[in-house]
């Protein structure tokens, strides 16, 4: 393993990674990778959870299409440098942001779409002109042997590598010294992952989980909140980050809830869910059972049959749920919707900010006044108000968590800047020694002031300011180089003062 790290440190040291030109290439040639093996992906996928070629396709493909297509179009400009705002001390010097690659990136991936939450991040790395060793997750392990055998058919073989393996290749990757670590997955993992970074100093990337709230007013449409919802719990059988964990609402709601999503379960997946190509199975035989303790003890209103074989669960709603219980203390990932009655929104908002902030947070209500003051109130890596999940599907937003759900954010620009850092540039000229001179030592009252007017001097009256800015830069650069010639008294260069220089009605100019 050592030696395959080597080798990527050692491709990206030569400089290969980093040509616009040769980043361009690669995304297009990840982009050639998407849609020639289209056929094997979806079946990678569909083998994995269980899960439809449509589903496959809409869930993952499209997101890394996008993806893609966005970055192809931008990245010219990412990669340009920004000029910077200058100070009357630099106005003939050059000042700009420029982005440059970390350098060698782990990207350790998760299951549950195992495929857009390896390639997401990886695009990103990508443009930001990294190289890369990706760990698929093991739990989906038919994507992971692909992404194995795809890879490195497209991409440059020495800058991106990707290593498969289970917890003990883990911890020997997390050994090792990156320059950014990029970790989707529970909390516990990315503790871990956050300690074995700190060893190297190594900034970290954590996309974690949580319990997301939804909460559904009495002023709303409940048909389509209960559509939406339906969609965003049971799709890849609860096991999405980011859907709605528990439904938070007023004890009237809570049976027409109940009714409404058992109707739509019935036009979303027909009589015999089982049956249904829309709907996937659970992961592996140990989350299957951690989910179903989850439901020892619960009032299950609607759903609850499980067949272990299959690792099936069906679409479950659980009533009138304390929010002591076990299934309101960790994040489900499953297909079981507790819901907990409160009082009001107030007390929604009370019960929020009394637990870890979620990854997520959904409101549905007509009224848009109530809506911000949840938003407002609250904290979470996201929001959507009346829908779920949906705020994943926009690149122009950065997706991350806050708090226990995670630190950083990525997503078309947020990953260009997640995997790069900004590099402040001033360039001067060995020309210009007199204003420089001001902070030479000996220091004095005179040469402080002149540094506040040079430093802190602020113009906001567009061209004609800056055309005065330059006039007084040209003049005190002058001034100052004739004084600074001067004999030094006993109290330093007899330097005039700013304030005896430019003053006028509205300060200094
Ligand atoms: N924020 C996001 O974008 C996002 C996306 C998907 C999943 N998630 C979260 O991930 C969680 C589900 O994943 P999971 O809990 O099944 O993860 P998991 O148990 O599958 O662990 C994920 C990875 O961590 C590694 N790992 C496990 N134990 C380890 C250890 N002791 N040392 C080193 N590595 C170790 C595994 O090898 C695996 O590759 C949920 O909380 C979900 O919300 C978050
Ligand atoms: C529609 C794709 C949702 C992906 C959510 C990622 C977290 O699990």
């Amino acid at each position: 393993m050592e030696s395959r790290i080597q080798r990527v440190r050692d491709a990206f040291a030569s400089g290969r990674s980093r040509p616009l030109r040769f980043r361009l290439q690669q995304l297009e040639a990840l982009r050639r990778m998407m849609q020639e093996r289209e056929k094997d992906i979806l079946q990678a996928i569909g083998a994995d959870l269980c899960k439809s070629e449509f589903n496959a396709y809409s869930q993952e493909v499209i997101t890394i299409l996008g993806e893609l297509d966005l970055v192809l179009e931008n990245l010219p400009e990412w990669v340009t440098a920004t000029p910077a705002k200058k100070n009357l001390l630099t106005m003939l010097d050059e000042a700009y942001v420029q982005p440059e690659p970390l350098g060698v990136v782990l990207l350790i991936g998760a299951w549950n779409y195992p495929f857009v939450l390896t390639i997401q991040p990886l695009i990103g790395a990508i443009a930001a002109g990294n190289a890369v060793i990706i760990k698929p997750s093991e739990l989906s392990e038919k994507t992971a042997q692909l992404l194995a055998k795809l890879l490195p058919q497209y991409l440059d073989q020495d800058l991106y590598a990707v290593i498969n393996g289970g917890i003990p290749e883990t911890t020997e990757l997390l050994k090792q010294r990156f320059d950014h670590i990029f970790y989707t997955g529970n909390t516990a993992v990315g503790k871990i992952v956050m300690e074995a970074a700190a060893k190297h100093l190594t900034p970290v990337t954590l996309e974690l989980g949580g319990k997301s709230p939804c909460y559904v007013d009495t002023d709303c449409d409940l048909d389509i909140a209960c559509r939406r919802i339906t969609w965003g719990k049971y799709m890849n059988c609860g096991q999405t980050c980011i859907a709605p964990d528990y439904v938070l609402c007023e004890p009237s709601l809570q049976h027409q809830i109940v009714q409404k999503i058992k109707e739509t379960v019935k036009e979303f997946y027909g009589e015999n869910i089982k049956e249904s190509p829309d709907y996937e199975r659970i992961i592996n035989l140990r989350h299957f059972k951690r989910i179903l303790n989850l439901l020892e003890g619960q009032k299950i209103a609607f759903g609850g049959e499980t067949d272990e074989a299959t690792r099936y669960i069906a679409p479950t709603i659980l009533t009138d749920v304390d929010p002591e219980a076990r299934v309101m203390q960790e994040e489900i990932f499953g297909p079981i919707l507790p819901i907990v009655p409160v009082k009001d929104a107030d007390e929604a908002i009370k019960f929020i900010n009394s637990r870890e902030k979620p990854l997520a947070f959904y409101i549905f209500s007509h009224n848009d006044k109530l809506v911000r003051r949840m938003i407002d109130g609250t904290s979470s890596g996201g929001v959507t108000a009346n829908d779920v999940i949906m705020h994943f599907t926009l690149s122009s937003l950065p997706f991350g968590g806050v708090g226990s759900s995670g630190m950083g954010a990525y997503h078309g620009k947020y990953s260009f800047d997640t995997f790069s850092h900004q590099r402040p540039c001033l360039l001067k000229s060995l020309k210009r020694e007199g204003a420089n001179k001001l902070r030479y030592p000996p220091n004095s009252q005179s040469k402080v002031d002149w540094a506040k007017f040079f430093i802190l001097k602020r113009f906001n009256r567009g061209k004609l300011g800056l055309l005065l800015l330059a006039l007084l830069g040209v003049v005190a650069a002058v001034l100052l180089k004739l004084r600074l010639h001067c004999p030094i008294s006993s109290d330093g260069p007899q330097i005039p003062r700013p304030s005896s220089v430019f003053k006028s009605e509205a300060g200094y100019y």
